[in-house]
């Protein structure tokens, strides 16, 4: 579980602390690489100093609350067996190009979430993908363009139709 959230964090360019008591061989072989810090110990609130966000992801309950009381007000925290303890949640999410959509069932059922991606990636192929790289230079060149405000906003939102109901 570690791993999956160590993995999202990383592509999203995140210094990645771990503390473990023995963690999973993939995650020693990303310290080895240097791509994680790796403390090999149990947990102690003082982890925390200094942590933006915060995963409770070990395999015991107890400790997993106790990493969520032990965080200050100003850090976000995501407990991956209690998810009301912490104050975010980690959406499935498909990724196009620039285009990002994430689905969330609130905890429902994260496998249908995981359906409901696979169902949107279907319709949200890599055609959007190249489809924002030239929306993005003729939004550039409207931007750039001399027209009165109200003239850009009416070819900015004629500009994204266009493109929207050609897909
Ligand atoms: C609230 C949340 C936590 C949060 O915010 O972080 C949460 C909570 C819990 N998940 C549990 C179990 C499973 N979760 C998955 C999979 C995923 N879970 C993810 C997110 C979230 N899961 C958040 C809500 C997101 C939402 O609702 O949309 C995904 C999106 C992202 C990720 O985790 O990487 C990924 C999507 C898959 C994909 O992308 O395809 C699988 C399947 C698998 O592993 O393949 C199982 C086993 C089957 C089952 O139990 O259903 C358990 C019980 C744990 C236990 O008791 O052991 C809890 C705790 C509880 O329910 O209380
Ligand atoms: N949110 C989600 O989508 C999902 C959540 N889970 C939950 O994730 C949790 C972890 O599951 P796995 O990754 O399979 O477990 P795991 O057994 O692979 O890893 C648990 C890690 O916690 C460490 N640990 C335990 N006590 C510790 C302590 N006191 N201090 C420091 N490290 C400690 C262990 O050394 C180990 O590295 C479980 O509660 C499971 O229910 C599981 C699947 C999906």
């Amino acid at each position: 579980m570690a791993a999956r959230r160590i993995r999202w964090l990383l592509i999203a360019g995140a210094c990645v602390t771990v503390v473990a008591e023995r963690a999973q061989e993939a995650i020693r072989v990303l310290a080895a690489e240097g791509k994680v810090t790796y403390r090999e110990k149990p947990f102690a609130p003082a982890d925390l100093e200094g942590a933006w966000v915060v995963v409770a992801a070990t395999d015991s309950p107890e400790v997993n609350r106790k990493v969520a009381e032990s965080a200050g007000d100003r850090q976000l925290v995501n407990v991956v067996d209690q998810p009301d303890r912490g104050n975010f949640h980690v959406p499935t999410s498909l990724q196009q190009g620039w285009l990002t959509l994430a689905v969330s069932t609130g905890g429902a059922s994260p496998i249908l979430a995981g359906m409901i991606r696979d169902k949107l990636a279907e319709q949200f192929d890599e055609k959007w993908a190249e489809a924002l790289e030239a929306l993005d230079e003729e939004r550039r060149a409207i931007k750039g363009s001399g027209l009165c405000e109200e003239e850009k906003r009416h070819q900015l939102k004629r500009l994204a139709r266009k493109w929207f109901d050609s897909l």
